[in-house]
């Protein structure tokens, strides 16, 4: 996979070539390379944004330094990622998606977000997806593309340390809209609190039993929304019985 980011920010992306992401960069398992917007600017100021038509508080980032940006970096074939509260809600399904992509373009805006023209004129030859990471508003994309590329591309082949991670994580392929299970290490004791003895057993289907059970009490009393969601095929009777 090849990954661009686009920002008036390069430094905020630093976090990218850290970890087991960086891991994947430095042995080219992914392609990385990190763009500043003003490459494109054209004044000698190096302007990047301007006073929104119509009036009103902030600035909007100028279409034709972004066009020029995507003309650059994102050819045929690429798919063009737009984190914006206003975009579509990021899922691990999205995550899950966009892992198969071969090329995420990352156009991280700031200010009051980029022209609309940019997005429409981009879509005319490559996807573009605007994303939402969440009900929230940051002072600009690129956190949010920081976590866009985490969740997909430790979804990618030898990135994670351990590939299981990927199926029983929360939200993983194992336990599809279920939260995760509480999890336990050593010690057996801990300020007074001790491991619950089932996974101390030895006891696999036991420790699987009670590992479920606790994803669906977790999923249940903090995301009734995603009960709500389920589908009932894929729950048995000990499901029904928690
Ligand atoms: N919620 C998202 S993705 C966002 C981007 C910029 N500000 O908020």
């Amino acid at each position: 996979m090849r990954l661009d980011v686009v920002s008036i920010f390069p430094e905020y992306l630093a976090p990218l070539r850290q970890s087991l992401l960086g891991r994947a960069v430095a042995d080219g398992r992914i392609q990385l390379e990190v763009h500043d917007l003003r490459r494109w600017a054209t004044d000698r100021h190096r302007s990047v944004d301007d006073t929104p038509y119509g009036g009103g508080a902030g600035m909007v980032m100028r279409p034709d330094v972004w066009a020029a940006a995507l003309d650059d970096v994102a050819p045929a074939g690429a798919t063009v990622v737009v984190p914006t509260p206003a975009g579509h809600p990021f899922s691990q399904a999205t995550a899950a998606d966009l892992a198969r992509r071969e090329h995420l373009v990352f156009a991280c805006g700031r200010y009051e977000g980029l022209d609309q023209r940019v997005v429409l004129d981009a879509a005319r030859r490559v996807e573009v997806l605007e994303l939402s990471i969440g009900d929230y508003v940051l002072a600009g994309g690129e956190v949010a593309a920081l976590v866009v590329i985490e969740a997909v591309t430790r979804l990618l082949p030898g990135v994670l340390g351990n590939p299981e991670s990927a199926v029983t994580d929360s939200f993983g392929e194992g336990s599809p809209g279920l939260l995760e299970h509480p999890a336990y290490t050593r010690p057996v004791e801990f300020r007074g609190l001790a491991v619950p003895p089932v996974l101390l057993s030895g006891n696999h289907a036991a420790i699987a039993r009670w590992r479920r059970d606790e994803s669906l009490r977790r999923t249940a009393r903090r995301r009734p929304d995603l009960v709500a969601r389920l589908d009932p095929a894929t729950l048995d009777a000990a499901d029904r019985a928690v």
